[in-house]
């Protein structure tokens, strides 16, 4: 097939030559990245590297089609260039078992490829890799898929915009209190039984503790806790602040301890902050040995058919049921686990779903909020859109047409193509943008002077919490250096230990304050952001931190309307209200993560921002400053987006 596509009609000879002589990366093997490998190697390509951290499992068997039921277990990235090699052994692939963002994949391993093709399945990769092609200066041609729906765009250094240049929807977090003291929706009771179960059996991290929330502002003032303290006894450990895995060891996750204290007495102890109930319905505890048994015989009906065990509503008896044999078989996974290793929930393992199912309907039904089947939670607490074998392979096969035409310099027939289930008006199912999205100017990540501003509570937050939630997660660095503008004050070094002696200070102890700027550089990624301080006093179920990508968006209103006044209104007759540009905030608050590290699909926000009725010739002026240890950016001038998929589809969906 390769033979015939090189050898005959189906590519004029530059192309097949520039195909021939070009070198490829594939970033991850899994639904996108198999299809693709499969089309790079019939293509004739001859030089292809492939990197993917993780190992086949046996859910990848139905779309992934180079692994098949002997490779489960083995490396992604290994199982598929054997297979490829077998439909064209003539290529040359390297396979990489290991993940993008390691310093072993450095500006000088990225800078090798004349096109990389991205196929991840999450946000913090996708931004890693976005940022390495910028500083390379090597087109990126990035893709995802969510169900029926995929989409494909070229990346590209002062001609495109990049990955980052416009805000993706916020992850969905929410504030610990809400988590912890006053739920109202049942993801709030998912979230805390995914938290539960890492406090029990996972990786402990402190952000995710589950018991009472005693700092919770709201609570002040009331008898928050006391007479609860009073009434119970420690000996129970329930309302001891003793760390809830050496409790649940010490009472050998006896699952009725376990219940009382989780439903019963924390919930008494709940309702002891006596503030938190004045305008909300109380929540009414639950003791083990008294569960409604609502529906209890469709439950023994059930409790041999997997299919309705999954899609029925369990009676709080049922859910205490399955409590019981979940924490039973997963105490004993945990004991044959070496000391210091820990489980990972993962909505395929049967009982760690079956423990965060029975935990969210038991803490629902608590907080009189609806229950859900075990179907529902598992696509809640896995954000899970089913993968389509057939959208992954047009994906992919619209991702290789791209390389073709990067491969030719033929930038500005790269438009982004979004694929839909059903054809818009104008009959096409390939929906393709009528021009290149140009790079945004206050892009934190390709502006020339890339500069954020951050929104925190200097008196709470943390120099540790700064680093490894804000610039970290948030902002996507990976190992920063830290320095407060003008006092030349280290605040955080990339060099191991060197700063820890400021990790558990708040950012006022080192006078990180309102005004203040911070400089951050991330000599890995080759990143340098500029951040201004604006403190702020963090309310309760507020998240302690918002980061502003635009600097004008925190013009206090007041002077907005006066400039409102002074300045004629902008042509499309709205007033200069509007951001600058037209161009949408970023701005991002972090508090509990439901499921942080997997693909999300976000219905496109800006369309707002879409002037339809703007013709399709409209012009905007990219920035014309570059990014540091950049030279030639390519073409100068680039057409305002107009995307005629939004002109069509009330609910455009993109794939970040
Ligand atoms: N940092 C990274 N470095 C290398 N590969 C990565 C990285 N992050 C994710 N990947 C890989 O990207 C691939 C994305 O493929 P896909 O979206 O089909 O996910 P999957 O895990 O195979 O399937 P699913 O998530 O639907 O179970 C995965 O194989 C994943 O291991
Ligand atoms: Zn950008």
């Amino acid at each position: 097939m390769a033979a015939q596509l090189t050898g005959g009609s189906v590519f004029e000879k530059s192309l097949q030559e520039k195909i021939h002589d070009s070198k490829v990366l594939v970033v991850g093997a899994g639904g996108i990245g198999c299809e693709i490998l499969k089309n790079l190697v019939m293509c004739g390509f001859q030089d292809i590297e492939i990197i993917d951290l993780d190992t086949i499992d046996v859910s990848n068997l139905n779309r992934q089609f180079l692994f098949h039921k002997e490779h489960v277990g083995k490396s992604k990235a290994n199982v598929a260039r054997e297979s490829a090699l077998s439909f064209n052994p003539n290529v040359k692939i390297t396979a990489y078992h290991d993940s993008i963002t390691t310093t072993n994949y450095g500006v000088s391993f990225f800078q090798k490829f004349n096109v990389v093709l991205n196929a991840l399945d999450n946000r913090a990769a996708r931004n890693h890799v976005n940022r390495m092609c910028l500083t390379a200066d090597v087109p990126l041609i990035e893709s995802g898929t969510a169900g029926y729906n995929g989409q494909v765009e070229l990346i590209k250094r002062g001609v495109t915009q990049c990955y980052e240049c416009q805000p993706k929807e916020a992850q969905k977090t929410f504030p610990g209190c809400t988590i912890r003291n006053t739920p109202s929706e049942p993801i709030h009771c998912i979230v805390w039984s995914k938290h539960l179960f890492n406090q029990l059996f996972g990786e402990s991290n402190e952000d995710e503790d589950v018991s009472p929330d005693t700092a919770d502002p709201e609570a002040a003032g009331g008898k928050a806790g006391e007479e609860a303290l009073q009434k119970e006894s420690n000996e129970k450990g329930n309302v001891d602040r003793v760390n809830t895995r050496s409790w649940a060891q010490s009472c050998q996750y006896n699952a009725e301890k376990l219940f009382n204290k989780l439903f019963h007495d924390d919930i008494n102890y709940l309702l002891s902050m006596s503030n938190l109930w004045k305008n909300r319905n109380p929540p009414k505890p639950a003791k083990w040995g008294e569960l409604d048994d609502e529906g209890e015989k469709d439950a023994e009906n059930s409790a041999n058919d997997a299919v309705l065990r999954d899609q029925k509503v369990w009676s709080l008896k049922e859910a205490g049921r399955v409590f019981e044999e979940s924490i039973s078989a997963l105490r004993d996974e945990f004991a044959k686990l070496a000391d210091g290793d820990h489980l990972v929930w993962d909505k395929d393992d049967k009982h760690a779903m079956d423990f965060v199912a029975a935990c969210a309907n038991i803490r629902a039904q608590i907080f009189n909020i609806p229950r859900k089947s075990r179907f529902e939670i598992k696509s809640m607490a896995g954000n899970i859109i089913p993968a389509i074998a057939t959208t992954n392979a047009i994906t992919a096969g619209v991702v290789v047409m791209h390389a073709f035409k990067v491969l030719q310099g033929q930038f500005d027939k790269c438009q982004s193509v979004y694929m839909r289930l059903r054809p818009n008006a104008r009959n096409q199912l390939f929906i393709p943008d009528r021009t290149l999205n140009a790079p945004n100017p206050k892009c934190y990540v390709c502006a020339a002077k890339p500069e954020v501003v951050l929104k925190v509570d200097t008196k709470v937050v943390t120099v540790k919490e700064l680093r490894d939630d804000i610039l970290i997660k948030a902002l996507n660095v990976i190992n920063p250096d830290v320095v407060l503008d003008g006092k030349g004050v280290i605040v955080i070094s990339s060099e191991e230990g060197e700063t820890d002696c400021n990790n558990d200070k708040k950012l006022e102890e080192l006078s990180i304050v309102d005004g203040c700027i911070l400089k951050v550089d991330d000599f890995f990624q080759n990143y340098e952001l500029s951040i201004t301080i604006v403190h702020k006093d963090a309310q309760r179920d507020e998240a302690n931190f918002e980061i502003i990508a635009d600097l004008d968006s925190l013009k206090p209103k007041v002077d907005e309307e006066k400039d409102a006044e002074q300045q004629p209104s902008t042509s499309n007759g709205s007033s200069s209200k509007k951001d600058t540009n037209g161009e949408p905030k970023a701005s991002t608050s972090h508090a509990a993560n439901i499921d942080d590290d997997d693909d999300d699909m976000c219905i496109i926000e800006d369309d707002k921002q879409i002037d339809h009725d703007q013709p399709s010739t409209s012009s905007i002026t990219p920035p014309t400053e570059k990014r540091k240890h950049t030279d030639d950016d390519g073409p100068s001038t680039k057409k305002a987006r107009v995307d005629p998929a939004a002109d069509e589809d009330e609910d455009l969906i993109v794939i970040d």
